[in-house]
């Protein structure tokens, strides 16, 4: 089952005891942004946090005196700019990054890749030399190529583990389930649609068949669903006009992934998440499937399972396109 954020953060962060499960530090590396910060208010609140370290270059102190005045027990701490970077980064044990530059309209995601792979790059290498057993999180645009460089990095420093590696594709399957709730009218908290693939325009592979409830749909109603989903990034992008793109959506979304990670370190079972990772499910080295967690990240990928017709053909389609996107990220750390 997908786990949903709703019961650890947003109600219990006060009635649970305080005495086992608040022991993980989590850092959120771009803190002040338009999801940093809706992000770590979401963080402040669950009770699986005992430490909550904000890093940015700029805001990151007013960020941290706001969020610490919270009645929860989580400490925050604020840390602006590389050279607070091992305090900051120190001990954590999941890491999640939005860090990096929002689109505009007319821009695709790929056109942020000039600017924030190498702000990737950078924290990543700082989590090498930090943090190497923290679980990260990019949520930072491209997904597609930021993850892979992420890899390299870790590679070359001798500390990447394929396990706690994760590009945050959260938000895909958060407006599948929405959108197909509102088809269906179904009450969205009790729908689960894989969302499988990439992050970006036709990577992004919505598994309506494997929907939970089973639904179906007229094919023209579901190709208009599917794509809906495939550009709701871009939709949103547009209704900012300038901007930028899901914030607040995101922030949820990024929340009940490291929420979920948390509550996998914790030995809880049957946590199951969606994202982008290190994968041999296809011809793209990195793919976004259904992923049991664990105590050491990934437990066990559960792979495709059953796609129709129309799915195969989405999928066919997104394996080029990923293939690009990965080989630019892993070129951008390789040949300099
Ligand atoms: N994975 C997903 O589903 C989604 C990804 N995104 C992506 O998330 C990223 C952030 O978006 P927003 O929060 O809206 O942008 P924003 O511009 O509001 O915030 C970005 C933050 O990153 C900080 N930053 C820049 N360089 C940094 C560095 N080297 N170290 C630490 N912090 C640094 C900035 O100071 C700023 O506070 C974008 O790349 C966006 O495309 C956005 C929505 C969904
Ligand atoms: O569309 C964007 O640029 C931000 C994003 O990844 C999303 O909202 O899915």
């Amino acid at each position: 089952m997908f786990s949903r954020l709703v019961r650890p953060t947003l109600i219990s962060a006060r009635s649970f005891s305080t005495t086992k499960q608040n022991n993980a530090k989590v850092v959120v590396a771009g803190a002040s942004g338009g999801i940093g910060q809706p992000l770590s208010l979401l963080l402040k609140q669950s009770p699986l946090i005992s430490e909550l370290s904000l890093y940015d270059i700029a805001h990151t102190p007013g960020v941290a005196a706001d969020l610490s005045h919270i009645e929860t027990p989580a400490k925050v701490k604020g840390f602006n700019g590389p050279e607070h970077l091992k305090e900051a980064f120190s001990g954590a044990e999941v890491i999640i990054i939005p860090a990096g530059v929002p689109r505009k309209p007319g821009m695709t995601r790929d056109d942020l890749f000039n600017t924030n792979a190498a702000i990737v790059r950078d924290l990543v290498q700082a989590i090498a030399e930090h943090a190497p057993k923290a679980l990260i999180g990019i949520i930072t645009n491209p997904v597609n190529s930021a993850v892979p460089i992420a890899a390299e990095v870790l590679k070359k420093a001798g500390k990447l583990d394929p396990k706690r590696l994760f590009g945050v594709s959260t938000l895909d399957i958060v407006r599948a389930n929405t959108f197909i709730a509102e088809a269906k009218g179904l009450n969205p908290i009790d729908v689960k649609v894989p969302v499988i693939g990439g992050h970006s325009g036709v990577t992004i592979i919505p598994l309506i068949s494997q929907a939970s409830p089973a639904v179906s749909f007229p094919p023209d109603q579901l190709k208009a669903l599917t794509e809906r989903i495939q550009e709701a990034g871009t939709e949103v992008v547009k209704a900012k006009a300038g901007a930028g793109s899901a914030t607040l959506s995101m922030a949820y979304a990024g929340a009940r992934f490291a929420v979920s990670l948390l509550r996998a370190l914790k030995g809880e079972q049957n946590i199951i998440e969606c994202a982008y990772v290190l994968s041999d499910v296809t011809e793209a080295k990195y793919f976004s499937t259904p992923l049991v967690l664990g105590k050491n990240g990934i437990e066990k990928n559960l792979g495709l399972g059953k796609l129709s017709d129309f799915e195969q053909d989405l999928l066919k389609a997104a394996i080029p396109e990923l293939k690009k996107n990965i080989q630019k990220g892993e070129d951008f750390v390789n040949k300099k």
